[in-house]
Protein backbone atom coordinates (compact mmCIF):
# COMPACT_ATOMS: atom_id res chain seq x y z
CA UNK A 1 0.00 0.00 0.00
CA UNK A 2 0.74 3.94 -0.40
CA UNK A 3 -0.96 6.18 1.81
CA UNK A 4 -0.73 9.51 1.17
CA UNK A 5 -1.65 12.39 3.49
CA UNK A 6 -2.68 16.20 2.70
CA UNK A 7 -3.73 18.67 4.26
CA UNK A 8 -3.05 22.61 5.39
CA UNK A 9 0.35 23.11 7.24
CA UNK A 10 -0.08 22.17 11.08
CA UNK A 11 -2.64 19.47 10.13
CA UNK A 12 0.10 17.08 11.70
CA UNK A 13 0.94 15.67 7.98
CA UNK A 14 4.22 14.38 9.31
CA UNK A 15 3.16 13.40 12.68
CA UNK A 16 0.68 11.28 12.15
CA UNK A 17 2.38 10.11 9.17
CA UNK A 18 5.03 9.05 11.01
CA UNK A 19 3.18 6.99 13.71
CA UNK A 20 1.10 5.20 10.82
CA UNK A 21 3.76 4.33 8.85
CA UNK A 22 5.22 2.60 12.48
CA UNK A 23 1.83 0.78 12.73
CA UNK A 24 1.66 -0.79 8.99
CA UNK A 25 5.23 -1.46 9.18
CA UNK A 26 6.44 0.28 6.15
CA UNK A 27 8.58 3.16 5.26
CA UNK A 28 7.76 6.15 6.02
CA UNK A 29 8.82 9.32 4.14
CA UNK A 30 7.77 13.27 4.09
CA UNK A 31 7.99 14.88 1.44
CA UNK A 32 9.95 18.61 2.11
CA UNK A 33 12.26 16.14 4.03
CA UNK A 34 13.11 14.24 0.75
CA UNK A 35 13.27 17.15 -1.12
CA UNK A 36 15.60 19.23 1.66
CA UNK A 37 17.76 16.09 1.36
CA UNK A 38 18.17 15.89 -2.42
CA UNK A 39 18.72 19.82 -2.36
CA UNK A 40 20.93 19.83 1.08
CA UNK A 41 19.21 23.04 1.81
CA UNK A 42 15.97 23.56 3.98
CA UNK A 43 12.52 24.24 2.37
CA UNK A 44 13.15 28.46 3.92
CA UNK A 45 16.47 28.21 2.37
CA UNK A 46 15.14 26.72 -1.48
CA UNK A 47 12.03 29.43 -1.25
CA UNK A 48 14.57 32.44 -0.33
CA UNK A 49 17.41 31.64 -3.01
CA UNK A 50 14.96 30.48 -5.96
CA UNK A 51 11.56 31.17 -5.22
CA UNK A 52 8.10 29.04 -5.06
CA UNK A 53 8.32 28.24 -8.39
CA UNK A 54 11.30 26.03 -8.24
CA UNK A 55 10.59 24.76 -5.23
CA UNK A 56 7.41 23.75 -6.72
CA UNK A 57 9.08 22.18 -9.54
CA UNK A 58 11.71 20.08 -7.23
CA UNK A 59 8.21 19.00 -5.09
CA UNK A 60 6.52 17.55 -8.49
CA UNK A 61 9.59 16.13 -9.41
CA UNK A 62 10.87 14.21 -5.69
CA UNK A 63 6.71 12.95 -5.81
CA UNK A 64 7.10 11.10 -8.87
CA UNK A 65 10.60 9.52 -7.71
CA UNK A 66 9.30 8.36 -4.52
CA UNK A 67 6.19 7.02 -6.37
CA UNK A 68 8.32 5.49 -8.54
CA UNK A 69 11.15 3.45 -5.37
CA UNK A 70 8.54 3.05 -3.14
CA UNK A 71 5.55 0.73 -3.67
CA UNK A 72 4.72 0.45 0.36
CA UNK A 73 4.69 4.04 1.89
CA UNK A 74 2.79 6.13 3.66
CA UNK A 75 4.10 9.41 2.69
CA UNK A 76 3.43 12.79 4.50
CA UNK A 77 3.05 15.70 1.88
CA UNK A 78 3.63 19.46 1.76
CA UNK A 79 0.35 21.36 2.59
CA UNK A 80 0.78 22.66 -1.37
CA UNK A 81 1.68 19.44 -2.88
CA UNK A 82 -1.81 18.57 -4.13
CA UNK A 83 -3.00 21.86 -5.34
CA UNK A 84 0.79 21.86 -7.99
CA UNK A 85 1.82 20.36 -11.85
CA UNK A 86 -0.53 17.57 -11.00
CA UNK A 87 0.42 16.15 -8.18
CA UNK A 88 -3.04 15.38 -7.30
CA UNK A 89 -3.48 13.23 -9.87
CA UNK A 90 -0.02 11.65 -9.03
CA UNK A 91 -1.36 10.48 -5.49
CA UNK A 92 -5.29 9.53 -6.58
CA UNK A 93 -3.77 7.05 -9.46
CA UNK A 94 -0.63 5.56 -7.00
CA UNK A 95 -2.10 5.09 -3.86
CA UNK A 96 -4.75 5.69 -0.61
CA UNK A 97 -5.26 9.57 -0.12
CA UNK A 98 -6.40 10.57 2.92
CA UNK A 99 -7.25 14.34 3.97
CA UNK A 100 -6.88 16.08 7.79
CA UNK A 101 -8.98 18.49 8.61
CA UNK A 102 -8.34 20.86 10.55
CA UNK A 103 -9.89 23.96 11.78
CA UNK A 104 -8.12 27.38 11.09
CA UNK A 105 -8.46 28.31 14.78
CA UNK A 106 -6.52 24.91 15.86
CA UNK A 107 -3.81 25.39 13.00
CA UNK A 108 -3.14 28.88 14.32
CA UNK A 109 -2.76 27.47 17.78
CA UNK A 110 -0.09 24.65 16.57
CA UNK A 111 1.72 26.87 14.02
CA UNK A 112 2.31 30.23 16.00
CA UNK A 113 5.12 27.86 18.00
CA UNK A 114 6.59 26.37 14.55
CA UNK A 115 5.64 29.32 11.54
CA UNK A 116 9.45 30.50 11.69
CA UNK A 117 10.63 27.68 10.00
CA UNK A 118 7.67 27.71 7.16
CA UNK A 119 8.28 30.15 4.79
CA UNK A 120 4.91 30.83 3.54
CA UNK A 121 3.97 31.81 6.90
CA UNK A 122 7.24 32.98 8.36
CA UNK A 123 7.10 36.71 7.20
CA UNK A 124 3.41 37.42 9.16
CA UNK A 125 3.48 39.93 12.51
CA UNK A 126 1.00 38.22 14.49
CA UNK A 127 -1.74 35.49 15.04
CA UNK A 128 -4.40 37.21 13.19
CA UNK A 129 -1.94 37.90 9.92
CA UNK A 130 -1.60 34.60 10.33
CA UNK A 131 -5.58 33.00 10.61
CA UNK A 132 -5.92 35.32 7.29
CA UNK A 133 -3.00 33.41 5.83
CA UNK A 134 -4.34 30.80 6.80
CA UNK A 135 -8.11 30.88 5.48
CA UNK A 136 -7.34 32.29 2.35
CA UNK A 137 -4.56 29.53 1.59
CA UNK A 138 -7.11 26.90 2.67
CA UNK A 139 -10.37 28.38 0.42
CA UNK A 140 -8.06 28.30 -2.33
CA UNK A 141 -6.83 24.84 -1.73
CA UNK A 142 -9.73 22.98 -0.36
CA UNK A 143 -11.36 22.21 -4.14
CA UNK A 144 -8.00 20.06 -4.36
CA UNK A 145 -7.80 18.54 -0.95
CA UNK A 146 -11.70 17.56 -1.00
CA UNK A 147 -10.81 14.84 -4.23
CA UNK A 148 -9.13 12.95 -1.21
CA UNK A 149 -11.45 9.47 -0.88
CA UNK A 150 -10.57 9.38 2.82
CA UNK A 151 -11.43 13.13 4.91
CA UNK A 152 -10.35 12.71 8.66
CA UNK A 153 -11.33 15.68 10.61
CA UNK A 154 -9.89 17.27 13.75
CA UNK A 155 -10.04 16.09 16.80
CA UNK A 156 -10.96 12.87 15.87
CA UNK A 157 -7.93 12.12 13.88
CA UNK A 158 -5.98 9.82 16.14
CA UNK A 159 -4.16 6.73 14.73
CA UNK A 160 -6.52 4.58 15.65
CA UNK A 161 -9.47 6.35 14.22
CA UNK A 162 -7.42 6.83 11.12
CA UNK A 163 -6.61 2.91 11.01
CA UNK A 164 -9.89 2.06 11.31
CA UNK A 165 -10.72 4.60 8.28
CA UNK A 166 -8.45 2.96 5.99
CA UNK A 167 -9.05 -0.21 6.83
CA UNK A 168 -13.31 -0.30 6.47
CA UNK A 169 -11.98 1.88 3.14
CA UNK A 170 -10.15 -1.44 1.95
CA UNK A 171 -12.90 -3.65 2.70
CA UNK A 172 -15.71 -2.02 0.93
CA UNK A 173 -13.58 -1.32 -1.67
N1 LIG B 1 -3.10 15.78 16.61
C1 LIG B 1 -2.36 16.83 17.03
N2 LIG B 1 -2.75 17.55 18.11
C2 LIG B 1 -2.03 18.61 18.54
N3 LIG B 1 -0.89 19.05 17.96
C3 LIG B 1 -0.46 18.39 16.88
C4 LIG B 1 -1.16 17.24 16.34
N4 LIG B 1 -0.51 16.80 15.25
C5 LIG B 1 0.56 17.63 15.09
N5 LIG B 1 0.60 18.57 16.07
C6 LIG B 1 1.61 19.63 16.22
O1 LIG B 1 1.36 20.58 15.19
C7 LIG B 1 2.59 21.02 14.62
C8 LIG B 1 2.57 20.68 13.14
O2 LIG B 1 2.55 19.27 12.98
P1 LIG B 1 3.12 18.57 11.69
O3 LIG B 1 2.98 17.09 11.86
O4 LIG B 1 4.47 19.11 11.36
O5 LIG B 1 2.07 19.06 10.59
P2 LIG B 1 2.18 19.16 9.02
O6 LIG B 1 3.21 18.17 8.58
O7 LIG B 1 0.81 18.80 8.53
O8 LIG B 1 2.54 20.57 8.73
C9 LIG B 1 3.71 20.30 15.38
O9 LIG B 1 4.17 21.18 16.38
C10 LIG B 1 3.01 19.09 15.99
O10 LIG B 1 3.62 18.70 17.20
O1 LIG C 1 1.58 24.82 2.42
C1 LIG C 1 2.59 24.92 1.69
O2 LIG C 1 2.55 25.42 0.55
C2 LIG C 1 3.88 24.41 2.20
C3 LIG C 1 3.87 23.55 3.28
C4 LIG C 1 5.09 22.98 3.85
O3 LIG C 1 4.83 21.67 4.35
P1 LIG C 1 3.88 21.39 5.64
O4 LIG C 1 2.46 21.32 5.16
O5 LIG C 1 4.37 20.08 6.16
O6 LIG C 1 4.08 22.53 6.58
C5 LIG C 1 6.22 22.96 2.82
O7 LIG C 1 5.96 22.00 1.81
C6 LIG C 1 6.41 24.32 2.20
O8 LIG C 1 6.78 25.20 3.22
C7 LIG C 1 5.13 24.81 1.50
MG1 LIG D 1 4.99 18.38 7.34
Amino acid sequence: MRLYLIGMPGAGKTTLGRALATAYEVPFLDLDEEIVCQEQRSVSEIFAQDGEEYFRQREADVLRDVVARYPQVVLATGGGTPCFHHNLEVLLETGLTLYLAVPVAELVRRLLAVAASRPLLAALPDADALESRLRETLAARQQFYDRAPLCCAAPTCSLEAVQQLVARYYLTA
